[in-house]
């Protein structure tokens, strides 16, 4: 579902969805207030105006590339292969990509594991799905609701941070809290000069299942056979928003060491080329070009 305009969606829905367009927009609202805070705080952390970001991706100036996907992944799994790649033995539910956009807010049923990031070292980690599995939940001593800006406040990474983050939300009454786990995309990569880290992740079936006793009420089954749900709110910058370089000492310190390290290997042109100011817009559509476009086969 692309940003709602003036709270209204902009194509056609299900039935389903229909029925329960408030509450989507209303999800759709709060994870664009999240991804807000969540960029106040990546801003001040670079030391740069905290609405550097935030005022790039305001949805009341113009359309962008934001959208939110529900997804679903049927249990069973591809047919078996003799082999030792995961991905030949269909044992991949979403292959390993990274996301195209500024950030990513994740949203897992706590018992559906299967997600797994590369980490510096090139070896696949399981991102466990509810990482504070004692805390309270909504239904025990009833709490306020964190606003936007105190979940993300937990949701910020360090300037350095390679990985995914997870902050806790709070789910409605009589639920268990939900984590939320927000990722750093190729644009904000790109944007910060390879400061901020954008997180290469897939989607595997789990394995093994957990026992009846250790689920939730509310819980999904994480069985291997077992299908999946998530949501992902993917956030990109307005179209317009021209990706100059960003104000930060410590983004142009990082530039200069890593062209200092790149001039002894690559060529002046390809290092000015690759910093040319290009649109947001301009970035998915390369990004997708250099995704979906089958290469033609030289005569
Ligand atoms: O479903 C998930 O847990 C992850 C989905 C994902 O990485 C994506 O759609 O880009
Ligand atoms: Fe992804």
């Amino acid at each position: 579902m692309a940003e709602p305009i003036h709270h209204r969606p902009q194509q056609p829905l299900t039935p389903l969805l229909t029925a329960r367009l408030p509450l989507l927009l209303d999800f759709h609202a709060a994870c664009r207030a999240l991804c807000s805070a969540v960029l106040e705080h990546l801003a001040t952390a670079l030391g740069i105006p905290a609405d550097w970001f935030a005022s790039r991706h305001d949805p009341d100036g113009g359309p962008s590339g934001s959208v939110l996907r529900m997804l679903y992944y049927p249990g069973a799994r591809g047919p078996p292969a003799d082999d030792d790649d995961d991905e030949a033995r269909g044992d991949i539910r979403a292959g390993a990509h990274s996301d195209f956009g500024s950030i990513t807010c994740l949203f897992q049923l706590p018992g559906q594991p299967g997600l797994e990031i590369l980490t510096p070292e090139g070896e696949w980690a399981a991102v466990a799905v509810d990482p504070d599995p004692l805390a309270p939940s909504a239904s025990s001593p009833p709490s306020e609701s964190p606003s936007p800006s105190e979940l993300s406040a937990a949701a910020a990474p360090s300037p350095s941070s390679t990985t995914a983050t997870t902050a806790a939300a709070t789910a409605p009454r009589g639920r268990r809290n939900l984590p939320i786990l927000v990722n750093i995309g190729d644009l904000l990569e790109e944007w910060t000069g390879g400061l901020l880290k954008s997180t290469r992740h897939r989607v595997v079936f789990p394995s093994p299942a957990p026992s009846p006793s250790s689920s939730h009420p509310g819980e999904a089954s994480g069985s291997s056979s077992s299908d999946r749900y998530s949501l992902a709110y993917f956030c990109h910058p307005l179209d317009d928003a021209a990706l100059e370089p960003v104000p930060s000492r410590l983004v142009q310190e990082h530039i200069a060491s890593s062209s200092r390290t790149e001039a002894a290997t690559t060529t002046a042109t390809t290092t000015t080329a690759k910093r040319a100011v290009i649109t947001a817009k301009d970035h998915l559509a390369r990004r997708l070009a250099e995704t979906y476009t089958i290469p033609t086969a030289s005569p």
